[in-house]
């Protein structure tokens, strides 16, 4: 089986694409989906304890969170080692059941893939890119979205030309939607034609 990463900056269409794979009857894991999860479950007790008053009712609080972590690195590296092992657990159970039912293509959506330290356990790494202007345009769109908060997020962000170099394949989404799901049906055609060559481990 192959694992596939699917990342890319905000507004770059990775939730799009993700989507798409999705319906194609490709098994996705999402990283994000998975943190909310474990907010109101595992994690809920742990962040509790280090982070005093972030937690009601056993589900997390991600405001009182966020406010807690926010510009603080010790603060956000600490919730970081409590949330990125429940998350890489998850992980490794969706990849086994992925494999179980025969798939072979499992893709994880992880939107800090290039940022992290640990891109390799996946076998390709997709980058979803726009043109910056057309990045640009998607965000300022959102409801709430200004483009202070847009440049705040961006300059936290590897650019995107850094995340293209590091990229196996780049998902092209500056173009129709129609393009960009033939471009996903590529990419599976391409993967399920490759022999089995399980990943160890
Ligand atoms: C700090 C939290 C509570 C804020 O939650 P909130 O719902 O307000 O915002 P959201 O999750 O959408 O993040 C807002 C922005 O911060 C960025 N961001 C989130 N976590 C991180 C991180 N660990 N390092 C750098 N940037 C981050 C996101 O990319 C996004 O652009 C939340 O982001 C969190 O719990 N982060 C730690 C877990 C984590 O590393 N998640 C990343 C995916 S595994
Ligand atoms: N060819 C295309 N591929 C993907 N998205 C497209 C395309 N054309 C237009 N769009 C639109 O661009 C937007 C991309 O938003 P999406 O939520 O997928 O981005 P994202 O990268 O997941 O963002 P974020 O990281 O902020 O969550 C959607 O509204 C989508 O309909």
């Amino acid at each position: 089986m192959i694992v596939l990463g699917l990342t890319g900056s905000i507004g770059m269409g990775k939730s799009t694409v993700s989507a798409m794979f999705r319906a194609e009857g490709v098994p996705v894991f999402e990283a994000d989906a998975a943190v909310h999860e474990l907010y109101s479950g595992a994690a809920a007790p742990l962040i509790e304890e280090a982070f005093p008053g972030t937690v009601r009712d056993g589900v997390v609080d991600r405001k009182a969170l966020s406010r807690a972590v926010f510009g603080k690195t010790d603060a956000l590296r600490r919730l970081e080692a409590i949330v990125h092992p429940l998350v890489r657990e998850a992980e490794a159970r969706f990849i086994a059941k992925a494999q179980v039912d025969g798939h072979a293509l499992a893709v994880l959506d992880i939107p800090l893939l290039l940022e992290g330290v640990d891109a390799d356990r996946c076998d390709v790494v997709a980058v979803v890119s726009a043109p910056a202007d057309v990045q640009r345009a998607r965000v300022l769109a959102r409801h709430g979205m200004t483009a202070e908060t847009f440049e705040a997020i961006l300059a936290r962000q590897m650019p995107d030309e850094e995340k293209r170099a590091k990229a196996d394949i780049v998902i092209d989404t500056g173009t129709s939607l129609e393009d960009t799901r033939k471009a996903v049906q590529e990419i599976i055609g391409q993967f399920s034609a490759t022999p089995d060559n399980a990943k160890e481990g």
